[in-house]
């Protein structure tokens, strides 16, 4: 196994979300929880990541920081140039009507049942004292491909049309970073797609930087950059190519030295305790120790 031990560069100019060594801690009667242990993740302008990780792993809590709801017990985390640590409550209106956008698993959490699809997304124009509304609203709807359904109702649109006015609502104010927690959960694999793609393509044209939080892996097949969160840390990192036929992993080498192989290499190699390690010019092998602990019983090179 060759590893790359360097992080991939990210394509933006400037990182849009920048966080560093985030720590969140739970405390309840006698028990503490770390739900983020150390936690760094840096998007650059225009990038769409995917963040995946399994229950427990520390998404929503990841999630409940970006959005401005909740703060970290320590570290950094600055998104479209606020300071998410030192919010006042006015910069946090500000921040949350027009420097993100939010998209999320219930349908009720995103649109009000009684506005029409233009209504629900003229909405958060109206609060922000904005003019030209209807226009906005029709031009984002139309680009999210639901113009037919302006005058309906959420009830009245199916699960993936109600998750594409969502996103038309999160961008009404033009936000520089749209967040998406677990944006497909509820939905068929066809209709997830569709509003992956919707994410995608809203992504390239607006050049709106994106962050899909889901424990959902096939959504790593519709972004360039998909991010492994584990135990509360980001470990592994898969870049795809532009066409998103080729990927390349990456992990992230702490402070330290440490690094995290992703599980499938560890189980397909039977890596265990102590692993070999080869140092080449540019770069570093990872052998499986069949011998045992002792250099000499090891495999033959
Ligand atoms: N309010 C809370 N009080 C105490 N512990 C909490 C609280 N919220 C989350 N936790 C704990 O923090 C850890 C991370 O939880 P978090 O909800 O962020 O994970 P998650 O990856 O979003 O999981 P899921 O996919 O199930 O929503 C878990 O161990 C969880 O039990």
């Amino acid at each position: 196994m060759t590893m790359t031990t360097t992080a991939p560069p990210p394509p933006g100019s400037a990182d849009v979300i920048d966080c560093a060594d985030l720590v969140r801690i739970y405390r309840g009667e006698g028990v503490e929880v770390q739900a983020l242990q150390g936690l760094t993740l840096r998007v650059g302008e225009g990038d769409i990541v995917a963040m995946v990780g399994a229950s427990g792993s520390g998404k929503s809590t990841l999630l409940g920081i970006l959005s401005g709801l909740d703060r970290p017990s320590a570290g950094r985390a600055t998104v479209a140039g606020y300071d998410l640590t030192a919010l006042s409550s006015k910069q946090r209106l500000a921040y949350r009507r027009g420097a993100v956008g939010f998209v999320w698993q219930q349908t009720e959490r995103n649109l009000l049942p009684y506005l029409t699809a233009r209504e629900n997304v003229e909405l958060p124009m109206l609060l922000a004292g904005r003019r030209d509304r209807t226009r906005r609203a029709d031009e984002l709807l139309k680009l999210l491909d639901v113009q037919a359904h302006t005058d309906r109702r959420p009830a009245q649109l199916s699960g993936g049309e109600q998750q594409r006015v969502a996103i038309a609502v999160a961008l009404a104010n033009g936000p520089q970073v749209l967040l998406a927690d677990e944006p497909t959960g509820e939905l068929d694999e066809a209709m997830s797609a569709e509003v992956l793609e919707a994410i995608r393509s809203v992504n390239e044209r607006l050049g709106v930087t994106a962050l899909i939080v889901t424990h959902d892996p096939a959504v790593s097949e519709h972004v360039r950059r998909t991010v492994q969160i584990r135990d509360g840390r980001t470990s592994t990192e898969v870049l795809r190519d532009a066409d998103r036929t080729g990927a390349e992993t990456f992990t992230v080498i702490d402070a330290v030295g440490r690094l995290q192989l992703p599980s499938d290499y560890v189980h397909r190699l039977g890596l265990r305790e102590l692993v070999r390690l080869t140092l080449e010019d540019d770069h570093v092998r990872v052998h499986p120790d069949r011998g045992g602990a002792h250099p000499a019983a090891g495999e033959k090179r």
